[in-house]
């Protein structure tokens, strides 16, 4: 993975874009967190007139070997069947995505299926599945520099087409103990805080996960720093999108967050460079019990919290209008001088 360098944003337009928001029709902070959005969108394009092109949505595959532990209800293959079922249009996330006139693209990261060749789906492959993390890490260290270096290929290819936004999501049976170990690992959370229902665990099954995950914390111990805890604890999906959002930032793209699992990429892109968070905007709180720690230890509110807990990126999709409207009331509401409406 060639190191990225994200810039800390420049803040010598901070006034200007307080008094431009501040000016238009309307009561002062009305529009919420419009305004906030909004503001760091200015601040990310450095100007007055932000535009959101070619918004993309990437979703990332890849399977877990943390799988052979029972920590999810649903079996291995639902990885590469619902992959087929984005290549066929028929998910969640295609539908919101078509919705919005959003550019989907499918990536497989690691899936443990031999997929025919098709232009529809990257072949990002770097090995078929993790290894099962409460026995050995579930990556190599190159293995896990690879994947990052894929995510931040297809970022700037994307960039190279004229995207400006761009929202990740993930499939991976096994994925929420993956990202609830990251959570444990890179903030501190105890298992049974981090771990929820995932695809729909009864009580009996979250307790079983969260002894999977105190095991695993016990074995790999050790280790410390951020790409080793991602290499350990993380999957190929979850790798990607780290390298991905890394590279996003670094081309000062705005990188919209999507639930638990891209959170959990996040966090390690964070304790990699934490100045990533200027570029992000949180767009939903996950129902998945774990996203509300790591929201409070990035100190940071998401947009809608609609009792979502799916993935593939559909907070993101959902909650793109709203990115719009905070840019449409920028560009194009009047201010009190335009209007003639008298102010305070
Ligand atoms: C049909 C189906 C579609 C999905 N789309 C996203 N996920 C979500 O659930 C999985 C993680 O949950 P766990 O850790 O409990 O296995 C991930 O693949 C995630 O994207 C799905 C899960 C299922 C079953
Ligand atoms: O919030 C998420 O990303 C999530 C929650 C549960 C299952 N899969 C994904």
């Amino acid at each position: 993975m060639q190191e990225t360098q994200i810039k800390v944003l420049d803040r010598t337009l901070d006034q200007a874009i307080t008094e431009k928001i501040n000016g238009k029709t309307k009561p002062l902070g009305s529009l919420g967190q419009l305004e906030t959005v909004g503001a760091q969108i200015c601040r990310i394009q450095h100007t007055l007139q932000p535009k959101l092109e070619e918004p993309a949505i990437l979703v990332c595959a890849g399977d877990h070997g943390i799988t052979q532990e029972g920590i999810s209800p649903f079996p291995q293959e639902v990885t590469f069947q619902m992959v087929m079922n984005f290549l066929a249009g028929g998910a969640a996330i295609n539908v919101f995505s078509r919705q919005h006139n959003i550019n989907l693209l499918v990536a497989d990261t690691g899936v443990n299926f031999d997929f025919e060749s098709t232009p529809q789906l990257l072949n990002k492959k770097v090995a078929k599945g993790t290894r099962n993390f409460a026995v050995e890490p579930a990556m190599s260290i190159d293995q896990c520099k690879q994947a990052m270096q894929n995510g931040a290929d297809m970022v700037t290819k994307l960039h190279q087409e004229g995207t400006n936004i761009i929202g990740f999501g993930e499939m991976g049976i096994g994925n929420t103990t993956s990202a609830a170990a990251l959570l444990c690992k890179y903030a501190g959370v105890q298992p049974e805080q981090a771990c929820g229902a995932g695809t729909g665990l009864d009580q009996k099954g979250i307790q079983h996960k969260a002894e999977v995950i105190e095991k695993a914390l016990k074995l790999h111990q050790a280790i410390t720093s951020p790409l080793e805890i991602l290499a350990c604890f993380g999957g190929f999906e979850t790798a990607t999108i780290c390298g991905a959002m890394l590279k996003a930032a670094e081309l000062k793209m705005i990188i919209m967050v999507d639930g638990f699992i891209v959170t959990s990429a996040l966090l390690a892109a964070h304790a990699m460079q934490p100045q990533i968070l200027d570029y992000c905007i949180f767009t939903h709180q996950s129902n998945e019990q774990g996203h509300q720690h790591m929201l409070s230890f990035l100190r940071v509110n998401a947009l809608l919290n609609i009792g979502m807990r799916l993935g593939e990126g559909t907070g993101a999709a959902v909650a793109y209008p709203l990115i719009q409207s905070a840019v449409a009331f920028i560009n194009e509401m009047s201010s009190f001088a335009d209007a003639g409406v008298s102010n305070r």
